[in-house]
């Protein structure tokens, strides 16, 4: 697989999220993520927008399943989504369920393993009950609760290698990655890339004179579009 750049919407409205995803698209990201924050303040109507104005583009619905799997999954499906995210806490049969969905609804399903008490584990489990993406993640809140303490953050890098190990599905990491980290993502041999968004370009190598933004994601894209997945 070759690697992916990912953007997420982590947007709380429609016009921004799609004067972002169009930015996004110009600049050569291949897969559309409706953020959970978009997911909250729009729902379906959010991942409709964004279906219609990027009709051929995959869109990840960040949904954060945790029960009621199945209806959830069949909803963002027909509003669009091309793969919806279930947890690794949620009790299997929800995992199940959302793996059937995607069965029905032609949509892919990954497993997000946030707070899983093991997360190679965690990432295991998910691909065991059917996951075709596993996202290695280490929550928003967690970090910051842990920056607070004045602790060390834990990166998702951490275990990165370990979780693509363990498992035979397409990884992605996610939760507080710098730019460079991000891009660096492949050579762990995990292919998606995922840029937060509202994005800041916070890395010298990618900053233009003009603080132009489109033309600093194109080279973030160039630059994971240039690696090559370790194995
Ligand atoms: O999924 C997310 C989180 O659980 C809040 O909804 C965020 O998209 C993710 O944590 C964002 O990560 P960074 O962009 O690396 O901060």
């Amino acid at each position: 697989m070759r690697p992916i750049v990912q953007i997420s919407l982590d947007l709380t409205n429609i016009d921004e999220a799609l004067e972002t995803a169009h930015l996004a698209m110009r600049a050569g990201v291949d897969w559309l993520e409706a953020g959970t924050p978009l997911i909250l303040a729009e729902g379906l109507h959010g991942v409709r927008a964004l279906r219609e104005a990027f009709p051929e583009t995959p869109i990840v619905a960040d949904l954060k399943t945790m029960d009621g799997g199945y209806l959830e999954a069949e909803m963002m499906a027909k509003a669009g989504a091309t793969h919806v995210v279930v947890m690794a806490r949620a009790h299997e049969e929800t995992i199940r369920c959302v793996v059937k969905a995607g069965e029905d609804f032609g949509c892919q399903v990954m497993g997000d393993n946030m707070v899983s008490e093991d997360m190679v584990a965690g990432a295991k489990r998910l691909e065991d009950l059917g996951c075709g993406f596993v996202i290695h993640h280490i929550g928003y809140d967690e970090r910051r609760g842990i920056a607070a303490r004045g602790q060390r953050m834990p990166s998702p890098l951490d275990q990165l290698r370990q979780v693509v190990e363990a498992v035979n599905v397409p990884v992605q990491a996610v939760g507080g990655l710098s730019l460079e980290q991000a891009i660096e993502c492949p050579r762990y041999g995990a292919p998606l890339v995922v840029l937060g968004a509202p994005l800041t370009i916070d890395a010298d190598a990618f900053k233009t004179a003009d603080g132009d933004l489109e033309a600093s994601l194109r080279l973030i894209c160039d630059a994971v579009h240039a690696q090559e997945v370790q194995s």
